[in-house]
């Protein structure tokens, strides 16, 4: 069983070196997928978490503080330690939110980053 939750954010980059246009600076409208499971494969059994991987409000809180917060309307190359590429940043947000998750027995099963409507990348559990 998976559970996803969806956001946007807006946010301006370049990539230092491009062959391309995308050396200039630009903008995104980003699509974030944020997939999580279970590490024993077990939804939670009573209380408000029962038969959940993880509450939808809980999982948005925590995506919105450890991403959305740091990257919405920011200029990425500010905020971000590495060239911004749809890869590192998806390499990025899965550790991320796995270092976040893993006390609770919440995986991050995969992170889908969309940079136009029409390209995105994903970085998945094993
Ligand atoms: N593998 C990757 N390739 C590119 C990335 C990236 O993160 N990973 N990023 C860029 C640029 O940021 C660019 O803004 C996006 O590229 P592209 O899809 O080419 O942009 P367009 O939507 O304008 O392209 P269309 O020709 O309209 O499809 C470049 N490459
Ligand atoms: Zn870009």
């Amino acid at each position: 069983m998976k559970t996803t939750k969806s956001f946007t954010f807006d946010a301006a980059h370049f990539l230092p070196d491009h062959k391309g246009k995308c050396a200039n600076m630009h903008g995104h409208t980003y699509r974030l997928e944020v997939s999580v499971a279970r590490n024993n494969g077990i939804l939670g059994n009573g209380g408000s978490d029962e038969g959940m991987v993880i509450d939808f409000a809980d999982l948005k809180a925590i995506v919105k503080a450890e991403v959305i917060d740091k990257m919405d309307h920011k200029v990425l190359n500010d905020v971000l330690p590495f060239r911004t590429t749809a890869e590192n940043m998806a390499d990025h947000i899965f550790k991320v939110l796995t270092d976040k998750l893993q006390a609770s027995g919440v995986i991050v099963d995969r992170i889908k980053l969309w940079e136009t409507p029409d390209s995105y990348v994903e970085a998945c559990y094993e």
